[in-house]
């Protein structure tokens, strides 16, 4: 049977994606079994089939595994839509991937034709692969008959090892008696963002005094918990009479305090403002597997429930932390708004300064929040006030507070009055290898201080990356950083610029802080030349030409040997192949030919010249950005649904 409902209609009737997560499958492959009973075999086979080439066709998808191209095709479920009708609006949010059973749909952009395509071919997944509005109309040219599948779901299957997993999360998690009071949408919530993880007996989950993260929850197995006690020094036992003194003086004993098993959990405590672990929590038997979850999870969905909040330990006051306290009582009544320096995805950046001191001047992002929502944005948003808040670093916009009311997000942060990099590489043309070599210096010193705290950037480009009075670029817009857990896990999330997305997040094959090297090299071309080396003239082109490789690439003779060596070797097709993802992770890109003779300890002290040192007049003073007309945009609406407490 086929239904004549369109995607809107869908939206309308499903209010809650994930509610429609768990069930979906089900009923949809019901629904393609009962087309199985009621009509015949072969109508449904060819179906199938036809779904399954689709997706082995699609450039984006042809390397998905075996059983997420057969999820997929058991979530799809059929539309008709007739001549003339309109089944995607560029810059519309994408709510459905499609596949053609039958008829001919037109491809445009910008009004202008793009393409035909009939049965077999898959259309609309890039809006929902990349998190971005639709890029181009597709228009029903014939009565067509088409398979859709959910934007959620679909996600959710390309990112994560398939429903049945977070089926078996969720079963799990509600036999959890802690969490035993959290609603069904909390709990599909929890099984949507946390990873698992596997443990020989013996290894150290969790080493008391280290910073952590992350809390944990034992699916399988049992661990121990232990507290060091530094009075009580271990003698070497016979078997290790040649070891030396200080390594005896370093052994502390532990003395058991309990051994936890499958449903209980630990690790809250270090997400309860000390960060520092109490106890150790070593893996007892011969396998554990715990479901892990990161700080803004945990404190969206889990720090709230009575049986985690436990007896709070001092703050341990970091230089940031006293950095920020100085900002602690300020209101959004004491802002004063002077001009807007930018508009971003969720809304605007504006110059501000405090009302009592107009020589004190600020940037504050200003994100809608039910837009936030609409989009799906909820977690990229806490990741980015997150890690703004706690980086301290020169490369790396300071993030000093943030506000909330019932419509926006605000972000209060240092602002970088020498306007973007992307302004002044437009007006130069290209720059020169010295100058280049600054602006990529900065960018490489700030992905090592977030690669060490295993934090992936995955937003590398000229727009991003903001001059300061001095004439050092600083990297803002955190929206797509992530901290991975724990080191060397990878992520499944596609996000970045087109231009600068590596190959693997393209191919969803996860990646890494290596996607961050990826996109240097294309930074170094791009600053080099004036335009990035992958660049089509929509992003379907630009994805298809970064599957091609970096060798099909030209490079202009104006670049140095070194500098297409470099590049080359950072835009290795291959993850694991490209310089800095080595055993001596970035320092292999420090001591390239490229940067000879360049002083990283000269940069990261400010001891450097930087190429260009901005002209600002005043605290106030906006030149060095382009002009953005006021906005009259209307209000949007309220968004009471309290994903952002933590914010
Ligand atoms: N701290 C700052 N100082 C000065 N200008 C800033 C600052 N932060 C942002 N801007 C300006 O505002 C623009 C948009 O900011 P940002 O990229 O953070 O917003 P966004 O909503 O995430 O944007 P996008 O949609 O491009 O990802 C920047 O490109 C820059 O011009
Ligand atoms: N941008 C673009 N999209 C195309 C082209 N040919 C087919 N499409 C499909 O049109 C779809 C429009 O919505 P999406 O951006 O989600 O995904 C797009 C592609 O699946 C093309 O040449 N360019
Ligand atoms: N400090 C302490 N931690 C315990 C105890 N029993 C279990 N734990 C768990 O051990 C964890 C170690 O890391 P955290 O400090 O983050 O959180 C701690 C608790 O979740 C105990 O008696 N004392």
């Amino acid at each position: 049977m086929w239904l004549l409902y369109g995607p809107n209609y869908y939206n309308h009737l499903i209010t809650n994606f994930n509610r429609l997560l768990i069930y979906l499958n089900d009923i949809l492959f019901k629904n393609l079994n009962n087309n199985n009973n009621n009509n015949n075999d072969n109508d449904f086979n060819r179906s199938k089939k036809l779904i399954k080439s689709a997706i082995s066709d699609n450039d984006f998808m042809k390397n998905l595994e075996q059983f997420q191209i057969d999820e997929i095709t058991d979530c799809m479920y059929p539309v008709e839509y007739a001549k003339g009708l309109f089944i995607i609006k560029e810059g519309d949010i994408g709510s459905a991937v499609y596949i053609i059973e039958e008829g001919t749909l037109e491809v445009t952009k910008g009004g202008r034709f793009l393409s035909k395509m009939g049965p077999q071919k898959m259309f609309g997944e890039l809006a929902i692969l990349y998190n971005c509005t639709r890029t181009a109309t597709v228009k029903a040219i014939t009565d067509c008959k088409l398979w859709a599948i959910e934007r959620q779901c679909f996600r959710t299957i390309m990112m994560r090892s398939g429903l049945l997993k977070q089926k078996e999360y969720i079963e799990f998690l509600k036999t959890v008696p802690s969490f035993s009071k959290l609603s069904d949408e909390i709990v599909l919530k929890i099984a949507n963002v946390l990873d698992e993880i596997t443990y020989k007996k013996g290894d150290y989950i969790i080493r008391q005094g280290e910073k952590g993260d992350t809390f944990y929850i034992i699916n399988q197995g049992t661990v121990k918990v232990t507290i060091n006690d530094p009075n009580n020094t271990v003698l070497p036992s016979s078997r290790d009479q040649n070891m030396n003194m200080t390594t005896v003086t370093n052994i502390v004993s532990q003395k058991f305090i309990r051994t936890l098993t499958r449903g209980e959990f630990f690790g809250e405590r270090a997400l309860q403002g000390e960060e520092i672990r109490s106890a150790n929590i070593i893996a007892e038997s011969p396998t554990v597997t715990c479901l892990v979850i990161d700080r803004a999870s945990f404190n969206q969905l889990i720090s709230g429930l009575n049986e985690i909040k436990t007896k709070r330990y001092d703050q341990d006051i970091s230089e940031r932390k006293i950095l920020n306290e100085r900002f602690a009582h300020l209101k959004l009544d004491d802002i004063k708004f002077e001009v807007t320096l930018g508009v971003g995805g969720f809304g605007r950046v504006e110059l501000v300064s405090l009302k009592e001191n107009r020589s004190t001047s600020f940037a504050l992002k200003i994100m809608k929040k039910a837009q936030i929502v609409e989009t799906r944005q909820q977690q990229h948003i806490l990741n980015e006030k997150r890690i703004m808040l706690e980086s301290n670093c020169n490369f790396i916009v300071k993030l000093y507070k943030t506000f909330k009311d019932n419509k926006y997000l605000y972000m209060l942060m240092e602002a970088c009055l020498g306007g973007e990099l992307w302004t002044i590489l437009r007006d130069k043309g290209n720059f020169d290898e010295k100058t280049a070599r600054f602006y990529a210096g900065c960018a490489l010193e700030a992905f090592d201080y977030l690669h060490t705290r295993n934090i992936i950037y995955r937003d590398l480009k000229p727009e991003n990356m903001l001059l300061d009075p001095f004439g050092y670029a600083k990297l803002t817009d955190f929206g797509f950083a992530k901290r991975l857990l724990p080191a060397g896990r990878k992520t499944w999330t596609f996000c970045g610029t087109p231009e600068y997305v590596a190959p693997e997040i393209i191919l969803n094959r996860g990646h890494d802080h290596s996607a961050d090297y990826w996109s240097l090299g294309v930074l170094m071309y791009e600053l080099l030349t004036g335009t990035p080396p992958f660049c089509g003239s929509d992003p379907m082109r630009t994805y298809n030409m970064i599957l091609k490789g970096i060798d099909s690439i030209d490079f202009p003779r104006s670049i140095s040997r070194e500098g297409v060596e470099l590049i080359k070797k950072l835009c290795r097709d291959n993850p694991a192949e490209r310089l800095g993802y080595q055993k001596r992770g970035i320092d292999d890109i420090k001591s390239h030919d490229w940067f000879k003779n360049f002083d990283f300890e000269l940069l990261k002290s400010r001891q450097m010249k930087p190429p260009f040192v901005p002209i600002i007049k005043s605290a106030c003073d906006s030149t060095n950005f382009d002009t953005y007309p006021p906005n009259r945009e209307p209000d949007p609406p309220d968004d009471f649904t309290g994903w952002d407490d933590e914010f």
